[in-house]
C-alpha cells in the first residue's frame, strides 16, 4: 500500500542547536534505514521550506502510523497522508 505523506517541520525557536542537530541526525538515520528496506522509496524536499513529500510503501495503515509515530521529529511535524490507488491510465 502506497501513501503520499507530507511532513512540515517546525522546531521550537528556543531549541538548543545541539539538540536540534541530534534530532535531525537521528531522523536521517531512521529514514535512511527505512529507505534501504524499501518501505520509504521516495523523499523529496519542498523547495524553500523545511518540509518534504515522501512516498511510503507499507503493508497497512497501522504500519504507516507506527513508522510516522516513531519519527524523532514527530512531535515537531504537521503530517498529512494521502492513500494512493493505482491510476487506470498507468502503463506499469
Ligand atoms: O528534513 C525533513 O524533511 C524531515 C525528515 C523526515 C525524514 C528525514 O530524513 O528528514
Amino acid at each position: 500500500m502506497k501513501y503520499l505523506v507530507h511532513m512540515d517541520v517546525n522546531l521550537p525557536v528556543d531549541m538548543p542547536a545541539r539538540e536540534a542537530a541530534e534530532i535531525k541526525a537521528t531522523e536521517k538515520a531512521y529514514s535512511q534505514q527505512l529507505q534501504r528496506s524499501g518501505k520509504w522509496p521516495e523523499i523529496w524536499r519542498v523547495a524553500g521550506k523545511y518540509a518534504n513529500y515522501s512516498i511510503l510503501d507499507v503493508d497497512s495503515h497501522d504500519e504507516l502510523h507506527e513508522i510516522l509515530q516513531n519519527l524523532p521529529l514527530f512531535p515537531y511535524m504537521q503530517i498529512s497522508v494521502v492513500p494512493l490507488a493505482k491510476h487506470p491510465s498507468d502503463i506499469k
